[in-house]
């Protein structure tokens, strides 16, 4: 694991991912500052992103997190398996999903669904990176705010794992050769 990181490609170094968040921040607080949203973090993966983007919003809001599945240290996903629900209720609640990735969009369209389903005023989602391919979900899928685009590589760091290492690498990596 240090070697693959030491040979790995940086996509995305610690500033440009930091002027990603500051980015996100501005759009997210100019749509929901007054609507007292509460924010998901989508566990593991979003937790970095969560943290990175929270403390950049100065506004009140609520957080929660839920915990959906469906790569379990795999570099191909399967099917998504709920670990953990929400626990804060979001009916009649403006509702934001936070998450390190948006690939396939499975995850996120399956959260989306139960958030409506939850009865939300509202959903939006937030992601750090989109992978840029043709194989989404739902065609066309994206998030309301999406902070870096990446080539439809493997990634990881900040948030995202490599066979469940490197979540705490600062910047986006990834394995040189995949
Ligand atoms: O768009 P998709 O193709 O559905 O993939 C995106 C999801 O995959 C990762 O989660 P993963 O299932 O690996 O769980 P983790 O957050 O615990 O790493 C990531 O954090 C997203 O939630
Ligand atoms: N770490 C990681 N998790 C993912 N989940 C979906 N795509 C990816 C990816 O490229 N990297």
């Amino acid at each position: 694991m240090t070697r693959l990181m030491a040979d790995a490609d940086c996509l995305f170094e610690l500033p440009a991912v930091e002027r990603a968040l500051d980015d996100m921040a501005t759009r997210v607080s100019a749509d929901l500052s007054e609507r007292l949203p509460v924010f998901y973090c989508v566990m593991n993966g979003g937790l970095i992103t969560t943290g990175h983007l929270l403390t950049r919003l100065g506004f009140p809001l609520k957080v929660d997190y839920l915990h959906a599945t469906r790569y379990r240290s795999e570099l191909r996903g399967g099917e998504l398996f709920w670990r953990v629900s929400p626990e804060v209720p979001m009916s009649g609640r403006h509702v934001v999903i936070v998450d390190d990735i948006l690939d396939e969009g499975t995850t996120l369209a399956a959260i989306i669904d139960y958030c409506r389903r939850a009865g939300a005023a509202s959903v939006s989602s937030a992601v750090l990176v989109e992978k840029q391919h043709q194989r989404k979900a739902v065609p066309g899928l994206r998030a309301d705010y999406c902070g870096l685009e990446v080539e439809d590589r493997y990634v990881f760091g900040f948030g995202m794992d490599y066979k469940g290492y490197w979540r705490n690498a600062p910047g986006i990596f990834a394995p040189r050769g995949l």
